[in-house]
């Protein structure tokens, strides 16, 4: 595996390095002293799998405020998706900057998402699957949100969203949501 850092702190982009021969190839996916040494979560109690039908379907960006906060390691099993992770962690360098990264389901890349950080993602093709490591268990009473087109984070998507869920569609603006 190799770590590439990204405008997040904290937040990288993890990259297989498949061993070939003749049967095929072997990658490691997760090393939990290799994680540990970027300062990564090692432990992940659930694992979640996100089935999207069309192209342009839209989720997020979604978080869990603590004591739930999760860190997550988020890869694409089929298809492809520009993923999103936004640092709403407010004591970070990095805070209310984003970062993307188009994983895919042939270079096997991942996402390694710090706590405190929203994440989305978009996808580029019909019949896409994404699988999670989640560093906490499901809270939703403790689940947040931010707008996909914030101007505040002015997220360069590739293209608007054409299915988006009501939840997603109706966040209010970060601004207002630090006010209520
Ligand atoms: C997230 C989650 C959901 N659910 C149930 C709750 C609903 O009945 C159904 C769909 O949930 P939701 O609409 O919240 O799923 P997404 O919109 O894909 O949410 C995810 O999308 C963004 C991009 C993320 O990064 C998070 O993984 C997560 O927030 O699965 C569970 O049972 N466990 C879970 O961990």
């Amino acid at each position: 595996m190799r770590f590439l850092p990204t405008a997040i702190a904290g937040a990288f982009i993890v990259e297989a390095d498949p061993r070939e021969d003749e049967r095929g190839s072997f990658a490691r996916t997760f090393c939990a002293k290799l994680f540990a040494d970027q300062g990564l979560p090692s432990h992940y109690p659930q694992c979640s799998i996100s089935v999207n039908h069309k192209r342009g379907t839209l989720r997020g960006l979604h978080y869990q405020k603590e004591p739930q906060a999760e860190a997550k390691l988020v890869r694409v099993t089929r298809g492809t998706v520009f993923d999103v992770a936004v640092d709403l962690r407010t004591e970070s360098s990095t805070y209310l900057q984003w970062t993307a990264v188009e994983l895919n389901a042939v270079q096997r890349n991942a996402l390694a998402i710090p706590a405190g950080c929203a994440h989305g993602y978009l996808t580029l093709e019909d019949n896409c699957e994404l699988y999670y490591h989640l560093s906490k268990d499901y809270a939703p009473d403790l689940a947040g949100g931010i707008r996909w087109d914030d101007p505040l984070f002015a997220i360069d998507w590739p293209f608007a969203p054409i299915v988006i869920g009501a939840r997603d569609a109706a966040y209010p603006s970060y601004r207002q949501e630090i006010v209520r």
